[in-house]
């Protein structure tokens, strides 16, 4: 479909959804309509299945989470062409609608401000008028919890955390790849993987040129972790999250632009309450990372070295297509852990972690100025903020190892005297902030900290 005529779609639908039992195969309709007619999109996302057959109160609590799954995972598509009518296939109680609001403006935001498309922060869905029949209350919040694996650091710590706490935590991933997979056989836990397939039509249309940005793919991962802990009768879902991914890039037309906007605590408010709301879920989803900054959680990871050879936090591994192996070592997220981890560890361990030495090479020196708020905004990345860059540098300068390291020295002089003196008076190692870890997975993070 010619991009003009993308442009000029006007609404945005839910046609329909379906699950197989037979498979775990369930597909999601969407489409775009317009005055030159209709696109449809279809993804597929396949559950794993338990080994017991699935009771109809169980596949009942799973149609209300899948309900909202569909809605939510919509965002990949609305955002080829961003008409102004978001139309919800049903009826919504009012934490569920907030949910899906709050998904489709401030998840988009940053794809809103790079494509200039101030109509997305305001964007309101149309919800059809109707009640909605209260769910069952579904209370599993005492089985063992599901534990998101996305094979970097933080949640490395989170499964050791629950582990040594007694949780005996299942490891679940969407689409893992090697990264993955081998993060969980050094964990020697036996983990749930789901698959989710994007309609191939998708990437047809961002080769042709259509609108195209970031989505707030850490909501669609979480929805389809609390539906296979559903399926599999599984406690809740801990996510590792930390503090400062609820922290915005910059500010745009008086909204908050967070890349890592699905992965804050607003976002886990509101997903926890449509959980409540729409599907009965008592206890369904947490960080327990949550209290802790980036430095707190690398410092944690270096406690063990049971994930040296697989731990990859760099996003240009995790890409669709074309990958890298692990670090890129050329990214704001490899530029960040590594400065991250570095005070915490030998400088021969991690450069085998990352295959180099990023404090070596001068040709990293502009982008730790961005990470340093020398230059520049906070990246569009998953990395902490300026003030735990300024602190991680602040304790390679007092370390032999470092303090003659190239990018060191020439960071330590750049630098203004007002982030040295707000680092030094940091709280960076303090847990703190708002959470939703429950009382008795509290322990779990006592015992880390
Ligand atoms: C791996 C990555 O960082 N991808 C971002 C990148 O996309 P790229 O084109 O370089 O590669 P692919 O990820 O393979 O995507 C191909 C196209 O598919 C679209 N798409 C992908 C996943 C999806 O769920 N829906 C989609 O529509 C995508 O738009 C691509 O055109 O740049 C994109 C544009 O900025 C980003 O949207 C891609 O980000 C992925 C969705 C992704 O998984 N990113 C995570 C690593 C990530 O950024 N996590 C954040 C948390 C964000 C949150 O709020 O949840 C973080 O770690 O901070
Ligand atoms: N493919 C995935 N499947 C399921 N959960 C995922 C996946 N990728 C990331 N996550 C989860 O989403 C959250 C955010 O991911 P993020 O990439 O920040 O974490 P990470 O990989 O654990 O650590 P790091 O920040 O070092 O990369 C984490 O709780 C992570 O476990």
């Amino acid at each position: 479909m010619p991009n003009e005529q993308l442009r000029r779609m006007d609404a945005f639908t839910f046609p329909s959804y379906s699950i197989d039992f037979a498979t775990g195969e369930v597909l999601f309709d969407y489409a775009l309509t317009g005055p030159d007619g209709e696109q449809r999109f279809t993804e597929a996302v396949t559950l794993p299945l338990p080994a017991e057959p699935v009771s109809d109160e169980t596949a009942a609590t799973l149609a209300r989470v899948l309900e909202l799954l569909h809605v939510v995972a919509g965002v990949s598509y609305y955002k080829a062409a961003a008409p102004p009518r978001l139309v919800l296939p049903a009826p919504l109680g009012a934490a569920a609608a907030d949910l899906v609001t709050a998904v489709y403006t401030k998840g988009l935001a940053e794809y809103a401000y790079r494509n200039q498309l101030p109509h997305v922060l305001e964007l309101r869905p149309e919800v059809p008028a109707g009640e909605v029949t209260p769910p069952r209350v579904h209370d599993d919040s005492d089985r063992r919890p599901l534990s998101a694996v996305g094979g970097g650091k933080d949640s490395i710590v989170t499964l050791e955390a629950l582990r040594r706490a007694g949780f005996d935590p299942v490891p679940f991933s969407v689409n893992p790849n090697h990264v993955i997979v081998s993060v969980n056989e050094a964990s020697d836990l036996v983990p749930l993987a789901a698959r989710r397939r994007i309609d191939p039509v998708l990437f047809d249309f961002n080769a042709a040129g259509a609108l195209n940005g970031h989505i707030p793919v850490t909501a669609i991962n979480s929805l389809i972790a609390v539906a296979t802990a559903v399926l599999h009768g599984l406690g809740p879902v801990v996510m590792s999250n930390e503090r400062s991914a609820s922290d915005p890039n910059l500010v745009w037309n008086g909204h908050e632009i967070n890349h890592q906007w699905s992965k804050g605590v607003e976002a886990e408010g509101l997903l926890r309450a449509a959980l409540a709301e729409h599907a009965g879920l008592t206890e369904p989803y947490f960080s327990l990372l949550r209290s802790l900054s980036e430095l707190h959680i690398a410092r944690l990871f270096a406690e063990t070295d049971r994930y040296d050879a697989v731990v990859t936090s760099c996003n240009a591994a995790f890409k669709l297509r074309d990958a890298s192996e692990r670090w890129c070592r050329d990214c704001p997220k490899c530029r960040f852990v590594f400065l991250a981890m570095a005070p915490f560890m030998s400088r021969e361990r991690i450069t085998t972690i990352f295959g180099g030495d990023l404090l070596a090479d001068e040709s990293q020196i502009p982008g730790y100025r961005e990470l340093l708020g020398v230059d520049g905004h906070k990246p569009f990345e998953c990395v902490g903020e300026v003030e735990e860059s300024v602190v991680a540098l602040s304790l390679l300068a007092e370390q032999e190892q470092w303090r003659d390291a190239p990018v060191v020295r020439a960071l330590v002089d750049a630098v203004p005297p007002t982030a040295w003196s707000a680092a030094a008076t940091s709280d960076v190692f303090t847990p703190g902030g708002p959470t939703h870890v429950p009382a008795p997975y509290a322990k779990a993070l006592t015992a880390l900290t």
